[in-house]
């Protein structure tokens, strides 16, 4: 049986103008308030949303080839759709997870902080904030199907969630790598990873910019669970089902508890934070630094 649900979409997210934009781009939804949508499968381009098999639970699957990089569309894609997903009071969890063989995010999008203008920086920053806070502070339950690779803003991507399941495949690796290109994790990054894997191994993860692989990733506790490669997603919806037995209210205001003070950390500071953002990604070392790492990306198949 087809399962359809309906999203209401509240005018005050069509109201805010970046917002207006990007979903008039997408196509799928009508610029008008109180619209319903069915959910039988949504999403965009570079997002499919897919609810599952139990009640209450949807896929998100990310899809921006080759590798999942956070480009500006896909993070905008994806912040629309968790708003879709959260206002659509039937759903209570979320899992987390990628089209890309073998990647479930490279991170940043390098050619959105590489070669551009320091307004591009700043309008990119924005969304980079923007993804984190609204998935960090998501009232959904949400769980990340690491299904492969997961560097940097991937790792973060994930941190957010609240359990993390990867493949058991010891090609691939999780962590803050961001020292390895030249470049240093803001204090929000940093943050995250402390409340997940504490201070001393976060110290240590970001200075070195460790890439855990799978065995390394749980010993020190950045992922939840190890599971073979086809049963990622699997695992994933039956851990969001015990999940589901809490009751909602009570877990979130938990989880608010437990967060809303990192988050206050970069709601208190947002624009400066995008200024110091702008100011280190477009110092010319910066710069040379992100094009070196970019060209041994590309020179590596040739
Ligand atoms: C004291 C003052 C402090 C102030 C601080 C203020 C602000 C902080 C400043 C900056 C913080 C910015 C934070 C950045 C976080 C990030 O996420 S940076 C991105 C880091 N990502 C990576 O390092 C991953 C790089 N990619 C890979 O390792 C591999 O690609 C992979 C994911 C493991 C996949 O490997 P695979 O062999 O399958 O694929 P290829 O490597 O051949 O890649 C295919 C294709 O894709 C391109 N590509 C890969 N990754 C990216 C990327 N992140 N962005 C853009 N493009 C990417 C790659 O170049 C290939 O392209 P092609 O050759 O043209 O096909």
């Amino acid at each position: 049986m087809a399962l359809t649900a309906v999203v209401r979409i509240p005018t005050r997210a069509l109201l805010r103008p970046w917002a207006r934009l990007r979903d008039s781009a997408l196509g799928w939804m009508e610029p008008v308030g109180g619209v319903e949508v069915s959910t039988q499968r949504f999403g965009s381009q570079r997002v499919l949303v897919e609810p599952a098999s139990a009640a209450g639970v949807a896929v998100m699957t990310f899809k921006n080839p080759p590798v999942n990089s956070l480009s500006l569309e896909l993070l905008t894609e994806l912040v629309i759709n968790l708003e879709k997903l959260e206002n659509d009071k039937t759903f209570r969890g979320v899992v987390l997870t990628s089209d890309c063989p073998g990647i479930f995010s490279a991170g940043l999008d390098l050619t959105e902080i590489c070669g551009r203008n320091p307004a591009h920086y700043a309008e990119y920053w924005k969304a980079v904030q923007e993804m984190w806070l609204r998935l960090y502070l998501s009232n959904l339950m949400l769980v990340a199907a690491i299904n492969g690779a997961c560097p940097a803003g991937g790792c973060l991507m994930s941190l957010t969630c609240d359990y993390r399941v990867m493949a058991d495949n010891p090609k691939y690796a999780i962590g803050l790598n961001e020292t390895l290109l030249g470049i240093v994790a803001p204090f929000w990054f940093k943050d995250t990873l402390v409340n997940t894997i504490g201070h001393r191994a976060s110290e240590r993860a970001l200075q070195l910019g460790l890439l855990f692989p799978p065995t390394e990733a749980l010993q020190v506790g950045m992922v939840d669970r190890l599971v073979p490669e086809d049963q990622v997603q699997s695992t994933a919806l039956s851990v969001l089902a015990q999940w589901m037995a809490i009751p909602d209210h009570a877990r979130q205001l938990t989880k608010n508890m437990m967060r809303k003070p990192t988050a206050d950390g970069l709601l208190k500071k947002r624009d400066e934070d995008i200024q110091n953002f702008v100011s280190f990604i477009s110092r010319d070392s910066i710069q040379k630094s992100l094009q070196m790492y970019l060209a041994k990306l590309r020179q590596k198949k040739g």
